[in-house]
């Protein structure tokens, strides 16, 4: 069931790399719902060696490099992802949330995995190779997108979304850089963080980068749903209309600052538990008014504000779900004329360059369960306070400069160590 298969991995993309020997399975997603590891059946055979030639890194992420690569037998290019921490045992393996949601998921706007091969101790999975994701597309674009070019974008993301969640999964890391774009297909990628819906809470704090992260999450709860990928839908496709985010807190507190700032103080009878966080006890959120959200997004239709104000919904229950999102009138606008931003997109472009937010991993969020891509990591991963300063000249940020929020905050709470 073992095949030899060849790798040519060259750090230095250099003509003088020396081919490693790997172990690979060929992953069986069609035919059998659940692949175990013990389960031969699930595991093909391949006599050809497969070579697979390494061209540019595309991305550095917490859990593992991502590398353009070509299969230099059928010369298709794909995507290596080199995971950072070490596999010792193959059921390890198999065993990864990623692995386990993308074996099940099968679905053309949800990025595909092709194999996953183990060598000398380290796991790299290949995967469809995508030409962009949505913050590179963003920040090189010299013009906000039309409301056309949205739609389809979101049509496509909650047709994914749609997918998974039928299935029994939510991703909880929803953010341009894991939205893959390839001449307008559009595919969700980055499944590490993905959650069995039927999973027993209680979840671990750390979900998602904080940019779109659900204020329920932010609250801490313990138990939530996936009505949290929905949130970060209603903050991407906001940003698609301003390329500039939404909601850029600074730190989680400044999150919810800027969450209030637009939607208003919540109701915080939605969020019950948040009445218990220590850290939310010196904050008064009273005096923070709603914004109207066409001045912030001037160039969105009335129907893209509406669908963007019910999946930014402080009440989870409230937000729609991938499928009654498809169904919204936002999907049936025809031509739009949009208003003329307040600023330049290119200057906004500018201002938020390099501040996009580090995952941000505290020592409390390890989870209990071995397979979190990040259980090999250290606290060195946790980020610096990143450089929003600049990011307040943008139309959107501009709301925020008016603060009645106390920051009185108590000591930083420093829970126990799962493990
Ligand atoms: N299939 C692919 N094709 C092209 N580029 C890809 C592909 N998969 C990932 N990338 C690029 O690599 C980057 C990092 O990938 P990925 O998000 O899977 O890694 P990660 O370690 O889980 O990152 P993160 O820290 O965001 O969780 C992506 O933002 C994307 O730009």
């Amino acid at each position: 069931m073992l095949i030899t298969f060849w790798l040519i991995f060259n750090h230095s993309y250099n003509e003088k790399s020396v081919p490693v020997n790997i172990i690979h399975f060929m992953l069986q997603f069609s035919t059998k719902p659940h692949m175990q590891a013990s389960d031969q059946a699930y595991v093909d055979k391949v006599d050809t060696p497969l070579w697979y030639k390494i061209l540019e890194e595309l991305g550095d992420g917490t859990c593992g490099s991502v590398f353009k690569a070509f299969n230099i037998e059928t010369y298709e290019t794909v995507a290596v992802k080199r995971m950072k921490r070490k596999f010792y045992f193959w059921e390890e393996c198999m065993n990864l949330r990623e692995v386990k949601a993308l074996r099940k998921l099968n679905h053309p706007n949800i990025v595909k995995l092709k194999e996953v091969v183990r060598e000398n101790n380290e796991l790299f999975f290949i995967f469809e190779y995508m030409e962009h994701n949505l913050y590179q597309i963003m920040k090189e674009r010299q013009r906000p997108f039309s409301e056309g070019e949205i739609q389809s974008f979101m049509s496509q993301m909650l047709q994914g979304l749609s997918h998974m969640h039928r299935n029994g999964y939510f991703h909880r890391d929803l953010k341009p850089e894991n939205l893959l774009v390839t001449k307008d297909v559009l595919k969700i990628a980055d499944f590490g963080l993905a959650r069995e819906v039927s999973s027993m809470p209680p979840y671990t704090e750390y979900v998602s980068t904080r940019w779109y992260r659900a204020p329920e999450v932010l609250l801490q709860s313990s138990s939530y749903t996936p009505a949290i990928d929905m949130w970060a839908v209603g903050a991407i496709l906001a940003e698609l209309f301003t390329s500039s985010p939404i909601f850029p807190g600074e730190s989680e507190i400044d999150q919810l600052y800027k969450i209030c700032c637009v939607l208003g103080a919540p109701d915080w009878t939605s969020f019950p538990e948040a009445t218990n966080i220590s850290r939310l006890i010196n904050i008064s959120y009273s005096e923070i008014l709603p914004t109207n959200l066409s001045d912030i997004i001037p160039n969105a239709s009335s129907e893209a504000i509406d669908l963007i104000m019910q999946l930014c919904s402080w009440d989870p229950l409230r937000r729609p779900t991938a499928d009654q999102a498809l169904q919204h009138p936002f999907f049936n606008v025809g031509m739009w004329v949009p208003r003329p931003l307040l600023h330049d997109p290119l200057e906004l472009r500018l201002n938020n360059m390099g501040t996009k937010p580090n995952l941000e991993l505290n020592l409390w969020d390890f989870d209990t369960e071995p397979d979190d891509c990040f259980l090999g990591l250290t606290l060195a991963v946790k980020p610096s306070v990143s450089n929003l300063g600049n990011i307040f000249v943008s139309s959107v940020l501009r709301f925020y400069q008016t603060g009645v929020l106390l920051l009185l905050m108590p000591p930083k709470f420093s829970p126990p160590l799962h493990k």
